[in-house]
């Protein structure tokens, strides 16, 4: 049985670019509920879980008005213009000795078995670690950045090592604050919190996830995360 102390952070203060919608994409209703209410609640689903830091951007007037805003185990703080900088605006409100469990609002299909797994791995092996799927396609890389209409290929990656990751990531908060603020003074641009551990030489756990714990990322996420969901029984059919 975990004793230690889990707080969550939930990076929600995005604008959605690649959605291409007028609202930012946590705030998009799948079913009843928002994509962020939804995560949410997966969180929520966790007791070991005793608190969940949701970082909102400074011009959301929404967040506040939602029932689970007052939901006494979550609280908000403001972030940046960036991911890395709302998760470190979170991490401030965390207390050294926790582990930080950092999670995309936009990841609302992550099961609770899932996040138990991780959970589980990372207390066990006291390391921290992330979700993340094995690569099943063939990967290429590209002569030219992939904003132009059609890149050449100049190889064929080996994927027998290659992972995509995921949330949640879960690393004690003293190591990772510490990181995340060498790599920003380093000029280093973070996608996850785990390339901030990588930078500072540490080697977090891979632990591998459904394939469901995607990403809402562009416009046609969306029917995939509603069908998951629906599998999952979270919104009805
Ligand atoms: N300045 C930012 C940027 C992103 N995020 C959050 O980080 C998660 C993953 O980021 P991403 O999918 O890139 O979200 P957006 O930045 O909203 O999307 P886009 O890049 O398409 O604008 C999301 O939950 C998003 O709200 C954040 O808290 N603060
Ligand atoms: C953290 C993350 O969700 C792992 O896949 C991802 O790196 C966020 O990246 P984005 O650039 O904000 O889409």
């Amino acid at each position: 049985m975990v004793s230690q102390s889990i707080i969550a952070i939930v990076p929600a203060a995005g604008g959605g670019q690649r959605m291409n919608m007028s609202l930012p994409k946590q705030y998009i209703k799948i079913g009843q509920a928002t994509i962020l209410e939804h995560t949410l609640h997966k969180l929520l689903s966790l007791p070991l879980i005793s608190r969940i830091i949701v970082v909102i951007s400074p011009d959301d007037h929404f967040f506040t008005t939602l029932a689970i805003a007052s939901n006494p185990r979550i609280s908000f703080t403001h972030g940046g213009s960036t991911r890395a900088q709302s998760v470190l605006a979170g991490l401030t409100l965390v207390n050294d000795d926790s582990w930080a469990l950092v999670h995309d609002a936009a990841r609302p299909c992550v099961t609770h078995a899932d996040i138990k797994k991780l959970v589980d791995a990372v207390i066990q092996a006291n390391c921290g670690g992330i979700l993340a799927t094995k690569v099943t396609d063939t990967i290429k890389q590209s002569s030219h950045q992939s904003n132009i209409d059609f890149p050449t290929i100049i190889k064929t990656c080996d994927r027998e090592y290659l992972w995509a990751a995921a949330t949640p990531q879960m690393f004690k908060a003293k190591l990772l604050k510490e990181s995340m603020l060498k790599a920003k003074e380093d000029g280093v641009s973070l996608t996850d919190e785990a390339s901030a551990i990588e930078y500072c030489h540490g080697q977090p756990l891979l632990v591998e996830c459904q394939r469901d714990n995607i990403k809402v990322t562009r416009p046609e996420d969306l029917p995939l995360a509603t069908l998951y969901l629906q599998e999952q029984g979270y919104i009805t059919k």
